[in-house]
């Protein structure tokens, strides 16, 4: 049986009297690109952020590579925020730094390591996500879009994680930019044996790289599972988000290949 990496059951959230999820459960495999999806302000990010300890939830469990998020010890949370690497949506480099001394920064904090070892790990992150040595030097005004969300996925990747989480990786790119970002991260799985969650909008994405999903609608997870479960599962949410015209073309290109 695949290990569960992530556990959410009973999630509650609130935020003063507005209620943001309600008995949220989902369960996330080792190995698997997993999709938060669902409308804007149902709770994605929130989910997020509840995954990675950057916030409590009102009430419920959440597991985290068999750790307890709700009895972990300090030492344990510092252990294990070194485990993930996360990809935010918006700021995702420090602008005053290079595209390096972005890479470097939790190894310089972290770490005792020497500089020309950080220097080393810097040029095997570059080379990595497919970005040149010389882009290294450069700052973040100077890179296009999708250089910027490469140099933000080095920058997650340097602990050597085996959880990746990224917000909207492909919002703002080009169709063309957002496909090879999405090879990339197909590839980097395999390359690396990641689990990722991603919070997502995208069509592209969910058809070409997502194996399992949560849709979340009503302060629920509607759906979990696959794109072709999901398909099967009848909720105005889903018939709505699947119901655009690139949708549909997809939907019968995959089920002329089934
Ligand atoms: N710290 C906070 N304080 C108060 N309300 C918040 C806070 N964080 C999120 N919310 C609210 O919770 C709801 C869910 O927000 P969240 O950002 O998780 O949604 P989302 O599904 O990721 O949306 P989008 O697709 O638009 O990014 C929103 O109504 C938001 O305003």
């Amino acid at each position: 049986m695949k290990r569960e990496i992530i556990v959410m059951r009973g999630i509650e959230t609130r935020f003063g009297t507005k209620v943001v999820h309600e008995d949220v459960n989902l369960t996330i495999y080792e190995g698997e690109i997993y999709g938060l999806l669902g409308g804007s302000g149902s709770g994605k990010t929130t989910l997020l952020r509840e995954m990675i300890m950057l916030l409590r939830p009102s009430k419920g469990f959440v597991k985290v590579l068999g750790y307890d998020l709700s009895r972990i010890t300090r030492a344990e949370a510092q252990k294990l925020r070194s485990e993930w690497g996360v990809l935010f949506q918006f700021g995702a480099l420090f602008t005053s730094l290079t595209v390096a001394e972005n890479i470097a920064v939790w190894l310089r904090e972290y770490t005792d390591l020497s500089e020309d070892t950080i220097r080393k790990i810097i040029l095997s992150k570059l080379d990595m996500v497919g970005l040149s040595p010389d882009v290294g030097k450069l700052y973040p005004s100077e890179l296009s879009g999708g250089m910027i969300k490469r140099a933000a996925l080095a920058r997650a990747l340097v602990m050597d994680p085996k959880l990746l989480f990224l917000d909207e990786p492909t919002s703002g790119l080009d169709p063309v930019s957002a496909e090879a970002f999405d090879d990339l991260v197909t590839d980097l799985r395999e390359l690396l044996g990641l689990t990722i969650v991603m919070v997502t909008h995208d069509i592209d994405t969910i058809f070409n790289v997502v194996d399992r999903m949560a849709i979340l609608g009503d302060r629920h997870v509607v759906a979990e599972g696959s794109l072709k479960e999901i398909l099967q599962t009848d909720h105005p949410f889903i018939r709505q988000f699947f119901g655009g015209n690139r949708a549909k073309a997809r939907i019968k290109v995959m089920e002329m290949e089934a």
